[in-house]
């Protein structure tokens, strides 16, 4: 065998044409990366920081450091996400009057879909799983997830797929088929690079990870909650993770049946979604979508739990119409499976089909004005404290309704056939995300972050980012409805008609305000660590919260809750506080844990390798890495050192700091 047969044998389809080196964007940004990451690991090695990371962070099974863990992962992919979507204003302003802009379009398809794939993947998935995680145990009395390993593994699954989506700036080529990839255009005739592929495998190991952990807070919520608490008197926000994780669980096996045939197609040479040999590409995109609108829900509803919380905090007040919320709530998970078909109204399904579904889509927008609504009526003649979680909610409000209203509008099908896949689409889905889903995370981050770190985060700094966020986003997509209802279509790289060019340079000013308020944003963060002794709470309650992540210290202890609460009312801590309740100050027992473990970022390492390997047709490292992913799951069964006992000693111990903690603050 001479060497032209056996380097591909190697190294696949791996060659140095690979490496972007023609490209002088991607040279520096790689650059950038490579001296980046080089720095940030000697610093680490410098600090001896690798054994502690490993030890306490990287191996934990604990629900708050995995919760803290998803919120970085999630803000560092924010931030690539955004770089795009800068860049593609950028383009967008300048291609006018003959000009091409400066990307060409081989790049700027992969932009677009990265961008999408990423902000939804990536960056709303792991945030609004690491919020639930961190909160939904706190907020039930439980100490930890049912399944505190699994959970670990879940983080390390969804990461290895944001680093296969990262490694596919540098080598290779992401998919420029839009972020959900219809066939035949990501069929291997049309795609035949490793773009595709470099989509599937990012998604299909992301996808095992948030599949696991949507079984794993289903099992906590269903399984976990403390003595006292039925199910009409969980907090709201646990309620709409509950509902959240059954969409996940029911609607996230769909794509990975469909991204499976897929690779069938470009792999094997199937023809499930081929136009000929009996394929059907219509069957694709009815699959993609009945993940794909639950998926929405998916991101929205954590959050609506959150402003729940949120309106009921800071009005002084009971939440209006907590069973209306609940089965608000309910028939909102529900009815989001009976909807897919309006994302492809203009695909001929026919009058009466398209009525059906144009009808069922409107009918959500009832639960979900009643949810408005509640949390109006919450607010009326409360004594509101104009935090920044409730800034973020008022925000929310305004954006979102118009948001929603828009949506109703590409519900009614002749609208629809003339605005689908217009800006006005665009404009309507970043106007419900952003409004809804990054205005709630960014409320639920300033809500909660007092509970995770002990103090509170800088309010000048976080009113300033309010205030760059919000024009910021009207400024950047009202201009999108117009050109949309101008006939604009999306992911367009070059414009003719001069007259349109000024509301994409208002749309690139507006991302650009938005950047100020990222910025702020980051610089809250930072101001808030370096003046954490200003902003300490030591009461563990800085809000005068309602449920029972706020009964514990600030962190909370890794055993969350020395004694069980009991709960009598949906708003369990601020009855508490009304009967006078007192923490128990003796009785104390050795508390029951599970261990750390190496497995779960062990397993998903191989299985990113094994990503790699199948994207670039590497086979034998396929199967090794594939034979590895056994070797240490079977291996970790054989792992009996589970648990251990957190000493009666020290749960006194750090029980009574913070009775000296609380006496401090009484003083
Ligand atoms: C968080 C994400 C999110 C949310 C919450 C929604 C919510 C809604 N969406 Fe949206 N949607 C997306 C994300 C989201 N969408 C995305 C990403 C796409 C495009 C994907 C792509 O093609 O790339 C999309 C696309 C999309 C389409 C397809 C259009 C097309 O491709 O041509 C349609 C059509 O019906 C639609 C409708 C709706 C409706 C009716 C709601 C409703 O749930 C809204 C309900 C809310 C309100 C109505 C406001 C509050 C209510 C009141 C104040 C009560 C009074 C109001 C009335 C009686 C009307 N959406
Ligand atoms: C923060 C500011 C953001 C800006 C400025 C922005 C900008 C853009 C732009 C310019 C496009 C391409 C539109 C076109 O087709 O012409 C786009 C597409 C898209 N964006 Fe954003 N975006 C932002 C945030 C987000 C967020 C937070 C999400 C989701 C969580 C998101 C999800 C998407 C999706 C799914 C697409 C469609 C991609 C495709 O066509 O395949 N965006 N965005
Ligand atoms: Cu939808």
């Amino acid at each position: 065998m001479n060497a032209d047969q056996l380097i591909p044998l190697i190294f696949g389809r791996l060659t140095w044409e690979a490496l972007p080196l023609h490209e002088p964007i991607l040279v520096v940004t790689m650059s950038v990366v490579i001296l980046g990451g080089l720095a940030l690991f000697g610093a680490l090695t410098y600090f001896k920081m690798w054994g502690y990371l490993w030890k306490e962070w990287f191996t934990t099974v604990d629900h708050k450091k995995i919760g803290i863990m998803y919120m970085i992962l999630g803000l560092i992919m924010f931030v690539r996400g955004f770089a795009d979507a800068i860049m593609m204003r950028i383009q967008q302003a300048m291609a006018f009057g003959g000009s091409e802009g400066y990307l060409n379009a081989h790049h700027y398809d992969q932009i677009f879909t990265a961008h999408g794939v990423i902000m939804i993947f990536f960056v709303a998935m792991p945030l609004v799983t690491g919020i639930m995680n961190y909160v939904v145990p706190l907020q039930i009395g439980a100490r930890d997830v049912s399944f505190p390993f699994l959970n670990n593994f879940s983080f390390w699954m969804t990461t290895a797929g944001a680093l296969i989506v990262m490694a596919s700036l540098f080598v290779g080529e992401f998919a420029r088929t839009g972020w959900l990839a219809y066939p035949p255009l990501s069929g291997i005739g049309y795609s035949p690079g490793v773009g595709v592929d470099y989509y599937i495998w990012a998604l299909q190991i992301a996808g095992v990870g948030t599949t696991l952990s949507g079984i794993n807070l289903i099992a906590t919520i269903v399984k976990m909650r403390a003595p006292g608490m039925g199910m009409m008197k969980m907090p709201v926000f646990t309620w709409t993770s509950l509902c959240t994780n059954v969409l996940i669980v029911a609607s996230f096996p769909v794509l990975t049946a469909v991204l499976a045939l897929l690779t069938l197609d470009r792999y094997v040479g199937t023809n499930f979604f081929t136009n000929d040999f009996g394929g059907n590409p219509m069957m694709y995109v009815n699959l993609i979508w009945i993940w794909g609108h639950p998926e929405v829900y998916i991101l929205i509803l954590p959050l609506f739990g959150v402003f729940s919380e949120i309106a009921s905090t800071f009005s002084g007040k009971k939440l209006f119409g907590y069973t209306s919320m609940v089965y608000a709530t309910v028939v909102i998970t529900i009815l989001s499976y009976l909807v897919w078909l309006h994302h492809f109204f203009t695909m001929g399904s026919g009058a009466s089909v398209n009525s059906f579904f144009g009808i069922t889509t409107m009918i959500i927008s009832i639960p979900t004005g009643a949810k408005i609504f509640n949390w109006l009526f919450t607010m009326y003649r409360g004594r509101i404290r104009f935090e920044l979680p409730m800034m973020w909610l008022i925000a929310f409000m305004l954006t979102f309704v118009i948001g929603g209203m828009t949506g109703v509008l590409l519900a009614v099908p002749p609208a629809d056939f003339v605005l689908h896949n217009s800006l006005f689409l665009v404009a309507h889905f970043h106007n419900v995300i952003i409004g809804g889903v990054l205005f709630g995370l960014f409320a639920a981050i300033n809500f909660w972050w007092p509970k995770a770190f002990g103090f509170k985060l800088d309010k000048k700094w976080g009113l300033i980012s309010f205030w760059c966020w919000v024009p910021g986003f009207w400024l950047a997509f009202l201009p999108l409805y117009v050109l949309g209802l101008m006939g604009v279509t999306r992911r367009m790289r070059v414009f003719d008609d001069p007259s349109l060019q000024i509301w994409f340079v208002i749309a690139a000013i507006g991302a650009g305000v938005i950047a100020l308020g990222i910025a702020a944003m980051f610089i809250q963060f930072a101001v808030s660590i370096i003046n954490r002794d200003k902003l300490r709470d030591t009461t563990g309650d800085p809000w005068g919260g309602r449920t029972l992540e706020w009964a514990t210290s600030s962190p909370p202890p890794a055993y969350n809750f020395a004694a069980t609460p009991y709960v009598h009312d949906a708003d369990a801590w601020w009855d508490m506080k009304k009967q006078g309740y007192q923490r128990p100050l003796s009785g104390y027992k050795a508390i029951h844990m599970p261990s750390n473990t190496g497995a779960g970022i062990i397993i998903s390492g191989l299985c990113l390798v094994m990503g790699l390997a199948l994207i670039w047709y590497i086979w034998w490292l396929a199967a090794i890495s594939f034979i590895g992913v056994l070797a240490v799951s079977i291996g970790h069964t054989f792992n009996y050192k589970r648990d251990y006992y957190i000493p009666e000693d020290e749960v006194r111990a750090t029980e009574e700091a913070r009775t000296r903690a609380l006496a401090g603050t009484e003083a």
